[in-house]
């Protein structure tokens, strides 16, 4: 593992890193932001952020604004990359599909298969570095956006025993049955829907029974809501099994980051409540 950049924030330290991968068969950047808390002695917990489709490791860190709040509960913030990388994994021009876009996944079709682990490197090979390198405890929770959503929703699901509570914004609630989840599930999953369901959130919470504190935050301004994102789909699953989902529907904001960083510092005491 080699450290590529750091950068002091509100008294603790964000640091960028480029590591060998065996999960996803190549290099991978991911960043870090530790609490000026963290130290042998006083490890803390860490949040796990999931970006969304195009973003890398650095649009969380440099437009969300949540170091203040991190720093001031003592938790470390970290954010891999969205896909595998590198000259040698598959790819495809559109934003949609390939570097960029992995669905946070386990492909079973070439050429995506070779690379595209991304449920495999978040649930278990990037937690394992990280807690063998940084002064950090086991307790994890677990955010994103969009695509990021969708991934944090549907590993929490999968893991609850691995995550202390879940939120996203604007995720992708229901990609069995929306534009952008239903063609990267083609692509790398095949034809077989219950390899599908497997990654589907408002399927998974409404058959969950370990259940997790869950905040997710969408805007009613955003582009992609009502084809794409279907906030309606995971309320409902959640009423189906009694999941405790706090659903927030926020008037005129949109997709962005502008939205992110309006709520991030709600997300971050959210998680605070339950991690410590
Ligand atoms: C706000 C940061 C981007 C987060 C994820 C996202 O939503 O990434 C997209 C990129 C491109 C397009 N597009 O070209 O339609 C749609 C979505």
């Amino acid at each position: 593992m080699e450290m590529i950049s750091q950068n002091k924030s509100f008294g603790g330290w964000h640091k960028q890193y480029t590591h060998r991968s065996d999960v996803l068969n190549c290099d991978m950047r991911f960043a870090v932001y530790l609490p000026p808390q963290a130290s042998a002695e006083t490890p803390v917990p860490v949040l796990y952020w999931l970006s969304g489709l195009t973003c890398t490791d650095e649009n969380f860190m440099q437009k969300a604004g949540a170091q203040r709040i991190a720093a001031e509960l003592g938790m470390a913030i970290v954010a891999p990359d969205t896909s595998p990388r590198g000259d040698d994994v598959a790819d495809d021009p559109a934003y949609d599909m390939g570097k960029g876009a992995g669905f946070y996944l386990n492909a079973t079709q070439p050429p995506w298969s070779s690379h595209y682990r991304m449920y495999d490197y978040v649930v278990e090979e990037l937690p394992a570095l990280i807690e063998a390198t940084f002064p950090v405890t086991q307790q994890r929770a677990i955010a994103g956006h969009s695509m990021g959503g969708h991934g944090a929703l549907l590993i929490a699901l999968r893991n609850p025993q691995r995550y202390s509570s879940v939120s996203a914004f604007s995720p992708i609630t229901n990609p069995m049955n929306c534009p952008w989840g239903q063609k990267a599930f083609t692509a790398y999953l095949g034809n077989d829907r219950l390899q599908w369901a497997q990654y589907d959130a408002s399927g998974l919470m409404a058959a969950a029974e370990h259940k997790l504190p869950a905040l997710v935050d969408q805007g009613m301004a955003d582009n992609f809501l009502q084809e794409q994102l279907k906030p309606e789909m995971l309320e409902q699953a959640a009423q189906l099994s009694g999941y405790p989902l706090q659903l927030r529907r926020h008037d005129g904001y949109d997709h962005s980051y502008y939205f992110i960083a309006s709520f991030i510092e709600e997300h971050l005491r959210f998680h605070a409540e339950h991690l410590f």
